[in-house]
This record gives structure tokens, C-alpha cells and sequence, in this order.
């Protein structure tokens, strides 16, 4: 399939790239470099630098490139941010998305893979997150996917379009070659940051709440590899074949692994302490959230290759100790 790659330079996007090539795809990016990196893609793989809100240009693309099927990976993902500025959210993750969805209209271009989030769900009445669960997100950001969600269903409706949201947990780890890894700026991930703190990079890290309803009073999520999310992205095509098709997957290992697991994770993989500081609740933190992945597993044979929360560290730890100023090492 001729796959057009949205937001392909960002971290799960480039990652996906890897996996299409590899299952036999051709990948053809799109990204705008705004969060994305350039080094994360491949320079023999099309890149096309561009705004999604260039409707015109994004459907002449479309057209040239012969796309099949568009993945939209491009958006800002920052809860806290969304709280204090939500028009940045709502422009880039609906309105962008508003532009890209025209263009594939426009050029008759209708299957459509979705990077939703756990966010959607807000707090859960009931653990662990199953896709029927209602949807009632406590943040913009979780909005502003929700209504993506929402504005699809419409449009398979409407015109026939057939797509797949996958709800994402924890997004972690980086490619098992250590070739490509996470680097986000500013970067506020627990896993990434702990290495840092583990490497002297950073003085420190606050534990964000050791108060919470949990085992350990930590956070639970449900951290999953950033390549097995992937390759969901690319099972799901067998299942786009029909117009209107609408598919929702939550994606996780289902295991709930609490901050301070993650920590001592951190400290077994790189080998060292990680200076921990006790510190109040984060703003929009909930509980614990993990997923019940079993759709995904029946309807598209997704099994996770990293099950454990030290298999997923490690791959983050060997993109890090080779490149302790992400891209800029290159
Ligand atoms: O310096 C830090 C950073 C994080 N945490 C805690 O670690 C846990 C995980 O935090 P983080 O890595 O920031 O992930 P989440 O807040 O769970 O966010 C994930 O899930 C969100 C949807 O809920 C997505 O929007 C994000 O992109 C995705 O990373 C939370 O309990 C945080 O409070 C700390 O204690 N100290």
C-alpha cells in the first residue's frame, strides 16, 4: 500500500514509518518539522514538507503520491498545555485535521488509520479501559480527539470513509536498532526523564503524588511499546476494505505498572540510582489507567513483543546512551 504518513517525522510516526517499510509498504511522510525530526526518516523515503492547512497542496500530494490509505499521527499531545491553551490545541489537532480530511475527499482518498488517545475516556468507572466505556475526557487534549473521533463517524456516514482510531496508552521505549528513540521538547515523560536523571543529565525527578488510591500511592498506566503500537496501525488495513467501516481499538499490554516501578525499572536497565523527589500530585493526573486490549488482539491478531516494563526501558535506554542529545547527536 502507498501509505501517506502524517506527522511521519514525530516519535510514534517515524517509528511507524520503520515498521511499514519492513512489513512491505511504501511510506511517503508528511510532516512540518514543527515537532517533528527530519534525522527520524529515512532520506530515501518521500518527504513532503508541508502545513496541513495547504488543503490544495496536501491533495495534490495525495494524488501524486498514488496514496491508498492515510495515517494522522500529527498533533500536539500535551495535557497540561491543552488546559492553558486550548485554541493551540483545538487549530493544530482539529482544525489541521479538519484541512487534511477535505484533502482526502477531495482526492478520493478514504481510509484513514487515527492516532486517538486514553485521554477520551477521562477518569474510567471501571479499570481496566474497555472501548465501550463512555467517553468523557477531563482535558482539551483528550477533547480535541474525542471530537476527531466523533467528526469521523460523520464522514463514514457521509462519504464513505472507512478508518480506525486506536486509543493509545502509554507510548515508550524506541526502535530495538536504537536508530530512532524519543526526543521530544520540551520533554515531560516519565520514562525518558528518569533515564536523564539516572545519566547526571538532570538533577533530579519529582514523583508526582505517592498519595494516590494505588499499591505503591503512585500513578498506574500502561506503558506499551512504540513499535507494537505500530504494527496495530498496519493490521488494521486488511479491515478498511469496506466503505464506512469505523473501527475503535484501545491500545496496551493491560499490565498496570505504577511510577515508582518505572523508576526502579529505569535503575535496573541503565544501572544506576535515580534521584527522586517526593513531590505534590501533577494538575489532571488520573489514578491509574490501563487498557483492556482484547479487540485488538481478536480482531487484528495484535500481540505485544514487549510485555514488560524492563524489555520496553531498555530499547529507551539503548536510543538514549547513543544519543543523550536525541537528534542534535546525529
Ligand atoms: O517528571 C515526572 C513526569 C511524570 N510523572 C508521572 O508519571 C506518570 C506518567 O506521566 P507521563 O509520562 O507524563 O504520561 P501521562 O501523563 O500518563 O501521559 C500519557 O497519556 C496521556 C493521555 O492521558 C497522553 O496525552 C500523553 O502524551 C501520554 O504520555 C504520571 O503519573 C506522572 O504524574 C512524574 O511523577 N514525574
Amino acid at each position: 500500500m502507498n501509505v501517506l504518513v502524517v506527522g511521519g517525522a514525530g516519535y510514534i510516526g517515524s517509528h511507524c514509518v520503520r515498521q511499514l517499510l519492513a512489513a512491505g509498504h511504501r511510506p511517503v511522510v508528511l510532516d512540518n518539522l514543527v515537532y517533528g525530526h527530519r534525522a527520524a526518516v529515512d532520506p530515501s523515503i518521500p518527504f513532503h514538507d508541508v502545513n496541513l492547512g495547504d488543503a490544495p497542496a496536501v491533495e495534490r500530494i495525495l494524488r501524486a503520491e498514488q496514496i491508498d490509505v492515510v495515517m494522522h499521527f500529527a498533533a500536539y499531545c500535551y495535557v497540561g498545555e491543552s488546559v492553558t491553551d486550548p485554541l493551540k490545541y483545538y487549530f493544530n489537532n482539529v482544525a489541521a485535521t479538519l484541512h487534511l480530511l477535505q484533502a482526502m475527499l477531495a482526492a478520493n482518498v478514504k481510509k484513514f488509520v487515527f492516532s486517538s488517545t486514553c485521554a477520551t475516556f477521562g477518569i474510567p468507572a471501571t479499570l481496566p479501559i474497555h472501548e465501550n466505556l463512555p467517553q468523557a475526557p477531563i482535558n482539551p487534549y483528550g477533547q480535541t480527539k474525542l471530537d476527531v473521533e466523533n467528526l469521523l463517524k460523520a464522514l463514514a456516514g457521509a462519504h464513505g470513509l472507512s478508518f480506525a482510531a486506536f486509543r493509545y496508552f502509554n507510548a515508550a521505549g524506541a526502535a530495538e536498532d536504537g536508530r530512532i528513540g524519543e526526543d521530544h521538547d520540551p520533554e515531560t515523560h516519565l520514562i525518558p526523564l528518569a533515564i536523564d536523571v539516572a545519566t547526571g543529565k538532570r538533577p533530579q525527578l519529582q514523583l508526582f503524588g505517592t498519595d494516590y488510591p494505588t499499591p505503591d500511592g503512585t500513578c498506574l498506566r500502561d506503558y506499551v511499546h512504540v513499535d507494537d503500537l505500530s504494527r496495530a496501525h498496519i493490521a488494521v488495513f486488511d479491515r478498511l476494505g469496506t466503505p464506512g467501516t469505523q473501527l475503535f481499538y484501545n491500545l496496551g499490554t493491560g499490565a498496570p505498572t505504577s511510577n515508582r516501578e518505572v523508576i526502579r525499572a529505569v535503575e535496573k536497565v541503565v544501572g544506576r540510582k535515580v534521584n527522586v523527589v517526593e513531590s505534590p500530585r501533577r494538575a489532571g493526573d488520573p489514578p491509574a489507567l490501563y487498557a483492556d486490549s482484547a479487540r485488538a488482539q481478536r480482531e487484528l491478531g495484535w500481540q505485544v513483543k514487549f510485555s514488560t516494563i524492563e524489555s520496553i526501558v531498555a530499547t529507551a535506554w539503548k536510543w538514549h546512551a547513543s544519543h543523550p542529545n536525541g537528534y542534535d547527536d546525529r
